[in-house]
């Protein structure tokens, strides 16, 4: 559905991407990690014909991209772009024209989208009186309103709360269940955790690693990550040297790759002698992959 082939990128003296390819199918969810400054929205524009690449060449359904593939398209660009002084159906009934939605179903694709995002009382509000989580989510309905075959979010649901972020994630799973193709980018690692089939990591401009959570978990050869509280962390340190544990830090907090599950006591023997305060478990998750891929320890 969207076939990226060896772009690079370069703003200036910056070059800001080099030899990025990706593919994806229909109907699957692909989300874009990296850190700030990565590439990752570089990447989208340059899928959306916002810029255009150095090198390489963007295919969306088997076609290069031009204006026809645009209505193929929709996009929640990370700022809305949104007409301030209109009405949510106004900014609707707009962007469905640009698109090419048919009129005849204009009303109807308005109301379904804006019940998608929960704004159904809002057709006649003006976008300006909304709230920043009301005009992100309306950010997301103008994305789908002529019912694109591939859907591109830059940051979903930053900025909304709890629930609407919930209302965000099972709108893209119903995305996916019709079959439309699904990029997106977040700092968020849960959201990419539960929606995405696969994740890429881009780290300055390079697409490091790509795969679903399971074939990237094999980056991390533990088991179990085991984060330790200790008054002396180099007695713990040196212990776990001997029994050749990698070392890391989450979050400031001192922690080792377990090659294998242990019972407590067995985890608790090595580790014998040295003052613990908390010894706690968890299995690999994509924080840990996220940071072994793009932080140099
Ligand atoms: N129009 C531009 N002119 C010059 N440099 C640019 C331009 N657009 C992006 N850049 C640079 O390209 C690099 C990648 O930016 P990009 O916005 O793609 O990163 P990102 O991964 O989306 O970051 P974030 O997570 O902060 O949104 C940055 O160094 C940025 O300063």
């Amino acid at each position: 559905m969207l076939d990226i082939q060896n772009l690079s990128k370069t703003f200036g003296p910056r070059r800001v991407l080099t030899d990025v390819t990706l593919r994806l199918v229909p109907g699957e969810v692909y989300g874009l990690l990296g850190p700030n400054g990565a590439g990752k929205t570089t990447t989208i524009n340059l899928l959306s014909g916002l810029i255009r690449p150095d090198i390489g060449r963007v295919l969306i359904a088997g076609e290069a991209a031009s204006d026809r593939t645009k209505s193929y398209l929709g996009i929640m660009p990370q700022q809305n772009l949104l007409y301030q002084s209109l009405t949510c159906g106004e900014n609707l009934a707009f962007f469905g024209k640009i698109y090419g939605l048919p009129s005849s179903l204009r009303s109807q694709r308005i109301f379904t989208c804006l019940k998608a995002v929960n704004l159904e009382d809002r057709v006649d509000s003006i976008v300006g009186a909304l709230s920043g989580g009301m005009q992100r989510r309306l950010s997301l309905a103008v994305a789908i309103v002529h019912q694109p075959k591939l859907v591109v979010l830059d940051e979903p649901t930053t900025g909304l709360d709890i629930e609407a972020r919930y209302d965000v994630w099972e709108l893209i799973r119903q995305l996916k269940h019709q079959g439309v193709t699904v990029l997106l980018t977040t700092h968020l690692l849960d959201e990419a955790e539960r929606l995405c089939d696969r994740i890429g990591f881009l780290k300055q401009g390079h697409l490091l690693a790509q795969g679903s959570l399971s074939e990237l978990r094999a980056y991390i050869p533990a088991q179990e990550v085991v984060t330790i509280q200790t008054t002396d962390e180099a007695a713990a340190m040196a212990k776990a040297k001997t029994y050749g544990l990698t070392q890391r830090r989450y979050d400031g907090q001192l922690a080792f790759w377990l090659p294998e599950r242990l019972e407590l006591r067995e985890l608790l023997a090595k580790f014998e002698g040295c003052p613990i305060d908390s010894i706690a478990r968890s299995p690999v998750t994509l924080e840990h992959i996220y940071l072994e891929m793009t932080s140099s320890f």
